[in-house]
C-alpha cells in the first residue's frame, strides 16, 4: 500500500498504540484479567504467580492496546518503574476481599502516582474479585485507596470479577472515552 493510502487508513482506523500497565499486589488477578481481555470465551484462565511480565496486544473499539501485566510480589515491585516511561494508562487491580492488605495497596499506588514518568497516565482501578464473600465495593475501595484525594489526573474505579468476566470491558469503555477525549 502506498504511503498516502496507508496514512489515510491510519487516519480512519487509528494507528496509535495505547500503552497500558496492569499493576497491583500479588494475587490481585492481573494475569487473569489480561487473558480474559484477550479471550472473551468463558474458558477458565489458569495462572501461576508472574515473575517478570506478560504482554499482549488487544484491539478494542478501533484502538490498539499494548497491555503489560507485571508480577506483583513484594520482591519484584521495585522493577515496576522500569516500565513506566510512555505509559498512557495504569490499570491498578485490587483483590476486593483482601481487606488486610488494602493499606499496602494504597501505599504502592501512592508511590506510583508520585512518579514523574507516570504524571500524564490516566488511572483505572479494578475492584476485582467481586464474586468473593466479603468483597469491598467500589466506594469502600475508593476511600481505602484515597482516590478522592487524587489530583491532576483522570481516574475511575470499576467493580470486576475476572473469574466471571464481569466489568472488564466497562472499564475499557472508560479508557476509550478518555483517550478519544484527549485527542480532540
Ligand atoms: N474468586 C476470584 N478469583 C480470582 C479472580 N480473578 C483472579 N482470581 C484468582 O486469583 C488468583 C491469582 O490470580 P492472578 O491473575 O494469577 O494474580 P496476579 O495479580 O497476576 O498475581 P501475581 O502474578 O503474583 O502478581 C488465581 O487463583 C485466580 O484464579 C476473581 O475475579 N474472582
Ligand atoms: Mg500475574
Amino acid at each position: 500500500m502506498g504511503i498516502i493510502m496507508s496514512r489515510l487508513f491510519e487516519g480512519l482506523f487509528g494507528s496509535k498504540e495505547v500503552r497500558i500497565l496492569i499493576l497491583g499486589l500479588d494475587n490481585a488477578g492481573k494475569t487473569t484479567i489480561l487473558y480474559r481481555l484477550q479471550n472473551e470465551s468463558d474458558e477458565a484462565v489458569q495462572t501461576i504467580p508472574t515473575i517478570g511480565f506478560n504482554v499482549e496486544t488487544l484491539q478494542y473499539k478501533n484502538i490498539k492496546f499494548q497491555v503489560w501485566d507485571l508480577g506483583g510480589q513484594t520482591s519484584i515491585r521495585p522493577y515496576w518503574r522500569c516500565y513506566y516511561p510512555n505509559t498512557d494508562a495504569i490499570i491498578f487491580v485490587v483483590d476486593s476481599a483482601d481487606t488486610e492488605r488494602m493499606s499496602v495497596a494504597r501505599g504502592e499506588l501512592a508511590a506510583m502516582l508520585e512518579e514523574e514518568d507516570l504524571k500524564d497516565a490516566i488511572l483505572l482501578v479494578f475492584a476485582n474479585k467481586q464474586d468473593q464473600k466479603g468483597a469491598m465495593d467500589a466506594e469502600q475501595i475508593s476511600d481505602a485507596l484515597g482516590l478522592p484525594e487524587v489530583r491532576n489526573r483522570q481516574w475511575s474505579i470499576q467493580e470486576t470479577s475476572a473469574l466471571k468476566g464481569k466489568g472488564l470491558f466497562e472499564g475499557f469503555d472508560w479508557l476509550v472515552t478518555c483517550i478519544k477525549g484527549d485527542e480532540s
